[in-house]
C-alpha cells in the first residue's frame, strides 16, 4: 500500500493527515499553537513554533499508523495564507514574528495605497485583490521598515519572504529550496496573476527587494524532496496549495461554477471560473484555483475573516461556551435569536464590504436576551456573511449557484448548516469527506506521482447530508434584512485616527 501525507498548516494548528492510495484516511495528528495579540489589531505566531508543531505531527501520524516513511508517495502542503514569515537565509532564523493574515496593523499604509488611484486600479487588475492588510505585501514592507537592520539585511540578499507553504519547504528540505505555488503567491499583492509573475512595479512602489521573493511553481508537481534527515529517506514534496484552494480541489469542484465554503476560522468561499480570471464588480478577489499539468483554473473567492474564531470568542473570550460543538446543543433551545444580531468584525469586514475598521458589535439586546439568543446570534453570523458573499457571487457570475458544498470546523454544526440553507434559499452539501483541504492537498499531491486523476476523484466526491431550505421567503428577507442593518451600523467604527494612535 502506498500514501499521501498532508500537511494542513491551519490559523490555529498543524495537522498531519495520511491517505491511502484508495483515498482512506488512515491517521491524523494535531497540535494548537499559541495565537499571540501583542496589542489591538495586530496577530502574531511564533513560525518556529509552526515549523515545530508540523514536524511534530508529521513524525507523529507515520509513528501512530505504523506507515514507513519509504511508503509515501508524496508530501502535499497546504496552509493558512497571506501570513508573511521573514527569515535569514544563512541561518534560517526568522527576523520577526510571522505576521498573520487577520493582523490590521497595515491599514493605514493601505489608505495610503487607496490614495494613488492608478497604483489601486493596476492593484486591483494584476493581482485580482482589493488593497487591505490581509494580504502580504505590506506585511513583508512593515517587517523590512520595523526590524532593526532588516532593510539593510535584505538590500544585500540575505532574507527571504515567504507565505508559510514556503517556510515550510525552506524547513523541510533543510533551506534548500525558496519555492512557493501559485495560489499562495496569488495571495501576497505582489504577484501578476495573468503573467504569474512577479509584479515589479508593486515590488517598487513598496520598496521590496526581489532577491527576498520565492520562487513560483505550479500547484500540483514534484517542486522538492524532504531532507533525508527528517524522515530517513527523502519524500518528495509534490502539492502545494492555500488551504482554500486545497478545499476547492478536495471538494472536486473542477467544473466553472462550482463553488464550495469552508467554515473554519474564517469562511471561504470559492468558485471555480474555469481558465479565465473573472474580475469582480461586486466586491470579491479574484484568484488563481491551481495550476496543475500546465493549466490555471481561476476562482472568485469571499473572504470573512471572523467565522469559528466568533464560537471561539464565545468560549474563550466571554466563557459563555466549554467548547465550540456545544454552541448547537445552546442554539437549538431557543427558536430564533430573539432579534439579537452578532456582528462579528473582530478584525475589520472582508468580503464585500472591505472595511479595514469596522469592529464587532452586538445589536437588539433586551431583558429578555439569554445566552442562548447570543450564541444562535453568533452562530447565524457566520450564516449571513455567507449570504453577503454568494449573492457578490451570483451577481459577478451571473448565474445562481445550483448547492453549496461545505467543509471545515463549523461544518459540523447542523443547526448552522440548516440555517444556511434556510437563509441561502440553496441546499447545502456536507461531504462524506469533511477533511477537504487536507484530502485537497493530498490529491494535487497524488495527481503529479501519478496515484490519482481528476476524474476518480470527482466521481468519487460524495454527499453525507443534504439539508434543504424550508424557511418561507418573507421570513428570510425578514431576517436578512436586519443583518444588513446590524453590519451598517458596525461598520467604520475604529476610526483611522485610532488606528494611527496605536502604531
Ligand atoms: N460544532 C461546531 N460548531 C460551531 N463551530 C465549530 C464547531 N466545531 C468547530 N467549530 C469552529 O471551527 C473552527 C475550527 O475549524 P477548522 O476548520 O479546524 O479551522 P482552522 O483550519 O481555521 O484552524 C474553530 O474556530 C471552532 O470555533
Ligand atoms: O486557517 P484557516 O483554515 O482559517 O484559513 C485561513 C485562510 O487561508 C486565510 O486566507
Amino acid at each position: 500500500m502506498r500514501y499521501l501525507l498532508a500537511l494542513d498548516q491551519g490559523t490555529t494548528s498543524s495537522r498531519a493527515i495520511l491517505f491511502d492510495e484508495n483515498g482512506a484516511l488512515v491517521g491524523m495528528a494535531q497540535r494548537e499553537f499559541a495565537q499571540l495579540f501583542p496589542q489591538p489589531g495586530w496577530v502574531e505566531h511564533d513560525p518556529l513554533e509552526i515549523w515545530e508543531t508540523q514536524i511534530g505531527v508529521a513524525r507523529e501520524v507515520l509513528h501512530q499508523t505504523g506507515v514507513d516513511p519509504h511508503q509515501v508517495a508524496a508530501i502535499g502542503i497546504t496552509n493558512q495564507r497571506e501570513t508573511t514569515v521573514v527569515w535569514e537565509c544563512k541561518t534560517g532564523r526568522p527576523i520577526a514574528n510571522a505576521i498573520v493574515w487577520q493582523d490590521r496593523r497595515t491599514a493605514p499604509h493601505c489608505d495610503e495605497i487607496k490614495a494613488d488611484s492608478d497604483l489601486e486600479r493596476h492593484i486591483r487588475a494584476r493581482t485580482g485583490l482589493v488593497v487591505d492588510a490581509y494580504f502580504s505585501a505590506t506585511k513583508v514592507k512593515w517587517l523590512l521598515d520595523h526590524v532593526d537592520g532588516a532593510r539593510e539585511k535584505a538590500q544585500r540578499g540575505e532574507l527571504a519572504f515567504g507565505t508559510i507553504d514556503a517556510w515550510l519547504i525552506w524547513n523541510l528540505t533543510g533551506g534548500q529550496v525558496h519555492a512557493t505555488d501559485v495560489t499562495n503567491a496569488a495571495r501576497t499583492m505582489l504577484f501578476d496573476i495573468h503573467r504569474r509573475a512577479w509584479d515589479e512595479r508593486l515590488l517598487n512602489a513598496l520598496d521590496i527587494p526581489p532577491s527576498l521573493l520565492p520562487e513560483v511553481k505550479p500547484s500540483s508537481a514534484v517542486l522538492a524532496h524532504t531532507h533525508p534527515d527528517l524522515f530517513g529517506v527523502p519524500i518528495p514534496i509534490a502539492g502545494v496549495a492555500g488551504d482554500q484552494q486545497a478545499a476547492l480541489f478536495g471538494q472536486a469542484c473542477f467544473e466553472p461554477g462550482m463553488a464550495k465554503n469552508t467554515y473554519g476560522t474564517g469562511c471561504f468561499l470559492l468558485m471555480n471560473t474555469g481558465g479565465k480570471p473573472v474580475p469582480s464588480k461586486a466586491g470579491l478577489l479574484t484568484t488563481i484555483a491551481w495550476e496543475v499539468g500546465g493549466q490555471v483554473t481561476y476562482a472568485l473567492e469571499g473572504s470573512v475573516f471572523i467565522a469559528g474564531a466568533a464560537i471561539q470568542w464565545l468560549r474563550d473570550g466571554l466563557r459563555i461556551l466549554d467548547a465550540a460543538a456545544d454552541s448547537e446543543y445552546f442554539a437549538a433551545k431557543v427558536p430564533d435569536s430573539g432579534g439579537v444580531y452578532v456582528v462579528p468584525a473582530f478584525a475589520g469586514l472582508g468580503a464585500p464590504y472591505w472595511d479595514m475598521y469596522a469592529r464587532g458589535a452586538i445589536f437588539g439586546l433586551t431583558r429578555g436576551t439569554r445566552k442562548e439568543h447570543l450564541i444562535r446570534a453568533t452562530l447565524e453570523a457566520l450564516a449571513y456573511q455567507t449570504k453577503d458573499v454568494l449573492d457578490a457571487m451570483e451577481q459577478d457570475a451571473g448565474v445562481p449557484l445550483a448547492a453549496l458544498r461545505v467543509d471545515g470546523g463549523a461544518a459540523a454544526n447542523n443547526l448552522l448548516m440548516q440555517f444556511q440553507a434556510d437563509i441561502l434559499g440553496v441546499p447545502v452539501e456536507r461531504p462524506a469527506i469533511v477533511e477537504t483541504t487536507a484530502f485537497g492537498a493530498a490529491a494535487l499531491a497524488g495527481v503529479a506521482v501519478g496515484l490519482w486523476d481528476q476524474e476518480t476523484l470527482a466521481a468519487r466526491w460524495q454527499a453525507e447530508t443534504r439539508f434543504v431550505p424550508a424557511m418561507a421567503e418573507a421570513e428570510r428577507k425578514k431576517r436578512y434584512a436586519g443583518w444588513k442593518k446590524a453590519v451598517e451600523r458596525a461598520m467604520r467604527w475604529a476610526s483611522e485616527e485610532d488606528e494611527d494612535a496605536r502604531t
